[in-house]
This record gives structure tokens, C-alpha cells and sequence, in this order.
């Protein structure tokens, strides 16, 4: 399946950067910094209403390329100026052609709170996320023991970073649950066949409680996507490839999200 390829080509690519930056240098550079970056992630997210975290990606396992002109400070820009809430920011090279470099240079010109995507499955990768001006990480149930999971929840709310738990099942959902996320994704992709099915999220919508903040992710390409998952009671959705396709980014989520802001206001 893909995303044993993927913990396997980040397992290297971690073992490499660690011969350039040790752990405890890295712990080093962060060690001062005590912001909360992810206090603001949780709000952004948790607001009234539906919030859209929008992804910056330049290419992906399932579709290839996305798009050809990937100017990402700009596409950053963009979506401050449509107002997103989030953005996420794909920072694994191999499969996804991102960069934590991307995400650093992002943060240091857009004052939106980021999430670091990738496939978290080191306390170092928390570290890099913290340096690089990360508001909040990925965490893949699928891709790390319960144990794990909860030892880097536990860290990223010492280094003041939001984790967006990332389930696909039942099962899936009731570990993150139980590990204590404040924050729930529901991967509407399966990563065994790519395939889609937005009804994903809705069914296991119904297992997660109110206070914990339910994010939708993958798929969603219309108006009326949104419209489903907003009645539905989700709190957040996340966006990439339709956002990524569309040549006017602010147009593309004024027309995903006309329905759901009449219905709010
Ligand atoms: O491009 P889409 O279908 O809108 O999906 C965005 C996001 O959900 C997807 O990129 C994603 C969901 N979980 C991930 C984990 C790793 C990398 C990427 C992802």
C-alpha cells in the first residue's frame, strides 16, 4: 500500500536530515520559543461556522503533477486574501514535491496558521514543525502504534502545536479518541485505492464528539460537497486539489462556500 512506501521514504529522508541538524540541536533552536501557535489553529478551527483549511500541494500519489505554475508564496497569498482559516502546507518531496523550506518561507510572509503535512513518525519531525513555524501537524493513526500517538500528542502540546489526528474507520477513530485528540480528521480518500466517498466523514461523524473538532478531508469539489458536510455538523474542511486547479483561487472558494455562507448569515 502507499503509505507503507511513504513512512519508508520518510524514514530515510529523516535519517538523512539528521546527519545535517542532530535532534538536540534542533531542540536547541526551539528551546526559547515559547509561542502557541497551535492555541490560534484550534480557534481558527473550532470558530462558529464552517472553516476551510486550504492545502498548498504540488503534486500527489494518486493524481501525479497538479498544477505546472507552483508559485507557492503566492498561491499562500491568495488564500490570506480569500480569508482562509488554515492553510496546509505538503512538505513530504518524494511523493508530494513539497519542502519544509516552503512552509518556513510561508510563515515568515502570511500570518495564517499553518499546518505541516506530512507523515509524522518521529519526535523530530515535531521539532522541525515547531522550527519551521508550524502551527500544527499531521498525525496518522494508520501509521503509528497507540503509543505513539499519544507520546506525540503529548509533545506537540508541550511545544505549544495543534495535531489534527488523522483516522479512514471506525476503529480508526475510536484510537484517537481514546489517545485524547482535540482535533479529528476523517481521510474521505482510501489510501489502498485512491478511491473517494465523501460519506466517509459523515458516518463517522456521528462517533466523534462536540467539543473535539471535526475536520473533513479530500474530495471535495463543489458547492454542494460543503453544503452536505456543513449540515452535517463538520467544523472544518480541507481543501487541496480543487483549490490547486482552480487559476482563480478567491473566485473558486467564493463559489465552493456561496451556499454555506448564505445559510450562516
Ligand atoms: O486534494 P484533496 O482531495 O482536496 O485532499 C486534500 C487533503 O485532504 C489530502 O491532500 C490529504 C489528506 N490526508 C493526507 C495525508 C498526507 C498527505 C495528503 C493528505
Amino acid at each position: 500500500m502507499i503509505l507503507d512506501d511513504l513512512v519508508i521514504a520518510t524514514k530515510k529522508r529523516v535519517e538523512r536530515q539528521r546527519q545535517l541538524t542532530s535532534l538536540s540541536d534542533l531542540k536547541k533552536r526551539v528551546q526559547h520559543d515559547v509561542t502557541r501557535p497551535g492555541d490560534e489553529f484550534m480557534t481558527a478551527l473550532g470558530k462558529p461556522g464552517l472553516s476551510v483549511i486550504a492545502e498548498i500541494k504540488k503534486a500527489s500519489p494518486s493524481k501525479g503533477q497538479i498544477t505546472n505554475s507552483f508559485d507557492y508564496l503566492d498561491i499562500a497569498k491568495k488564500y490570506a486574501e480569500a480569508r482562509v482559516d488554515a492553510i496546509s502546507v505538503l512538505t513530504e518531496p518524494e511523493y508530494f514535491k513539497g519542502s519544509l523550506d516552503y512552509l518556513t518561507k510561508i510563515a515568515a510572509q502570511v500570518k495564517i496558521p499553518l499546518l505541516r503535512k506530512d507523515f509524522t513518525i518521529s519526535e523530530y519531525m515535531i521539532y522541525q514543525a515547531k522550527a519551521a513555524r508550524a502551527s500544527a501537524i499531521l498525525l496518522i493513526v494508520a501509521i503509528l502504534t497507540q503509543q505513539q500517538l499519544e507520546e506525540y500528542l503529548k509533545l506537540a502540546d508541550e511545544l505549544g502545536l495543534a495535531a489534527i489526528v488523522e483516522t479512514h474507520d471506525e476503529k480508526e477513530v475510536k484510537q484517537a479518541l481514546q489517545a485524547g485528540a482535540q482535533i479529528i480528521g476523517v481521510n474521505n480518500r482510501n489510501l489502498k485505492d485512491f478511491s473517494v466517498d465523501l460519506n466517509n466523514s459523515l458516518q463517522l461523524r456521528k462517533l466523534v464528539p462536540e467539543n473535539i473538532v471535526f475536520v473533513a478531508e479530500s474530495g471535495i469539489k463543489t458547492a454542494q460537497d460543503l453544503k452536505i458536510l456543513t449540515n452535517a455538523n463538520v467544523d472544518a474542511v480541507l481543501i487541496g486539489e480543487t483549490l490547486m486547479r482552480a487559476t482563480d483561487k478567491k473566485a473558486c472558494l467564493t463559489n465552493l462556500l456561496g451556499e454555506v455562507k448564505e445559510d450562516e448569515s
